[in-house]
């Protein structure tokens, strides 16, 4: 059996901390239990201390994981730790990640300690956590620019402390693969001790080398890699979970190493991190960009016509990018339409299965034949499911070339009808500012967008809308073949996420 590299994923956490990426509890949920069918190692699923609602989203992750570790990162305060502790000990497998910096930029301008200071402090807090658990990682934060020695030095006592795994971060892109093997190496043997614990990385992407730099670190011997879907994280982000899965997995024949994602989970961990925080993948992306596995010019397209390997070095399968040939329509009913979520691995509950059943039913209504990729669509686009406080019953709008665009919109609050009409620059304009009325209150429209997530002229249309309110973003999404329709219920959806997180800060509050 080769050595096993775990996956540490760190979307909830580290993801989280890219601008816009924020997400909310349910969000945090959907996506947790996502990552928990991709097979991940480790759930970094927040930082308790950071605020009572990151606290609740890691203690309500650490309730519904089943089988992965579920951790919290913490600075090495005792406050900080007991908060972590308190977010994760439910958990069926709870880590405690804490972390100080060792570099002396970050020593001496951050944090105001000197290096004795920090390794003092990095052990008690070590020992302190060890109160609470066993399985405790210590990082040491901006690695790449500390002194080896010193590495050497606050590694062995944090691990003589009880540390399990200790992290070498690349805090900030910069160092390179040949470096990072050679810094790994010389850590390596001037702290027989990391012999004892897993070793990790967690590489961020200023230069672009977040992947190369996590693989030359498991040739040095690391045995955790800290990554994110879609590479989202601080700045230009972290390491790609995707692309070093599919590294490791498609060339075994350079890295001899077991990893235990399930790659056909990819596609879908991908768009839905997508339609959560409204941040699209960029279309050349490696693994899941839309033009990841497309063939344009004649000369690949031949050769793929002739045999796939030509031009493809891995299948779209292998990502979980397929069209199932078994297709759902109109007439399908909901044993069909379970039995199909089941097979594509999704596990809904009862008012989930209940809700994404409807929204089928619309779907199919509207197009002959409904794919797996539409019902992945369905049910990880639209199932972000919050309290429907405002739901859509009808839309007529007027609108053409030469008049100005006149919307009604009649929308179900409070058990009641209410029907607003307004004009705007267009149809879609024209229906937000009905339901702005409706809602009552002066919504900014931040950003709009449409894809189509299949193709054809019956293609379903996919709608984003970015609404800002005092200083918070909401990110609705709306499905339908018609992109009116898809605009005003993704309207209608950031409003109801707007709706359930200002309940959820009033509860915490
Ligand atoms: C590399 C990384 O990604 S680290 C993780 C980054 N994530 C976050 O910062 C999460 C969001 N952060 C927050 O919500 C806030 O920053 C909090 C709640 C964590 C702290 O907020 P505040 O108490 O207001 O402090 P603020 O953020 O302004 O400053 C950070 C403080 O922590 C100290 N600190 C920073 N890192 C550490 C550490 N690892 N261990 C101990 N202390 C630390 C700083 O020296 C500073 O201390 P000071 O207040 O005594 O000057
Ligand atoms: C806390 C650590 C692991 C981190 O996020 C970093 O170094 O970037």
């Amino acid at each position: 059996m080769s050595k096993l590299i775990k996956i540490f994923d760190t979307t909830l956490r580290d993801g989280e901390q890219s601008p816009g990426c924020s997400m909310n509890l349910k969000e945090k949920l959907q996506l947790a239990r996502q990552l928990e069918r991709l097979n991940v190692d480790i759930i970094e699923a927040g930082f308790a201390a950071a605020s009572p609602g990151d606290l609740l989203a890691i203690k309500e992750v650490a309730g519904v994981i089943e089988n992965t570790t579920v951790a919290s990162l913490a600075r090495t305060h005792k406050d900080d730790i007991d908060k972590a502790w308190e977010a994760v000990k439910d958990a069926v497998s709870p880590r405690i990640h804490t972390f100080i910096a060792t570099s002396p930029i970050h020593m001496e301008y951050k944090l105001k300690m000197s290096p004795e200071a920090v390794m003092d402090r990095a052990e008690e807090m070590v020992k302190y956590a060890k109160k609470y658990l066993s399985n405790i990682e210590f990082s040491a934060e901006d690695a790449t620019r500390s002194d080896v020695d010193f590495l050497a030095k606050i590694f062995t006592r944090v691990i003589n402390a009880g540390a399990t795994t200790i992290n070498i971060p690349d805090t900030v892109g910069y160092t390179t693969p040949e470096e990072y093997y050679d810094f790994i190496s010389k850590i390596r043997s001037k702290c027989p001790a990391l012999d004892k614990v897993d070793i990790s990385v967690h590489c961020h992407n200023d230069l672009g080398l977040g992947v190369a730099n996590s693989l030359a670190a498991i040739r040095a011997g690391a045995t955790q890699i800290e990554c994110t879907i879609n590479g989202i994280g601080e700045r230009a982000g972290n390491a790609s979970l995707e692309e070093i899965a599919m590294v490791l997995n498609t060339r075994k024949d350079i890295y001899p190493y077991t990893v235990n994602i399930d790659t056909k989970q990819i596609m879908r961990s991908s768009e839905l991190l997508s339609s959560i925080t409204g941040v699209k993948v960029q279309p050349n992306k490696a693994i899941v960009g839309a033009n990841a596995f497309a063939h344009e010019s004649g000369i690949h397209q031949h050769g793929v016509l002739n045999n796939k390997e030509t031009y493809e070095i891995m299948t779209p399968e292998s990502i979980g990018l397929h069209e199932n040939k078994l297709v759902l329509g109109k007439h399908s009913g909901k044993h069909a339409f379970n039995d199909k979520l089941v097979a594509m691995g999704y596990n809904l509950d009862k008012e989930e299965l209940a809700a994404a059943f409807t929204r089928f039913k619309e779907v199919a209504d509207k197009k002959k034949e409904v794919h797996e990729r539409d019902i992945d669509a369905i049910v990880s686009r639209q199932n972000i499911a919050v309290p429907k406080e405002f739901e859509l019953e009808r839309f007529v709008i007027n609108s053409g070339n030469t008049i100005t665009s006149t919307a009604i919109v009649n929308i179900r609050t409070n058990n009641r009808t209410v029907e607003k009409v307004a004009t705007g620059d267009g149809p879609i304009d024209a229906a937000f500012k009905a339901i702005e009325k409706i809602v009552g209150r002066k919504l900014k429209l931040e950003d709009w967008s449409m894809d189509a997530v299949t193709e054809g002229k019956d293609a379903l249309g996919d709608a984003t809308v970015k609404l800002r309110d005092n200083g918070h973003v909401y990110i609705g999404r709306g499905l339908s073949t018609d992109i009116v329709e898809a605009s005003v219920k993704a309207y209608v959806n950031a409003v109801n996420k707007m709706k359930f997180e200002e309940k959820q800060e009033q509860e915490i509050s």
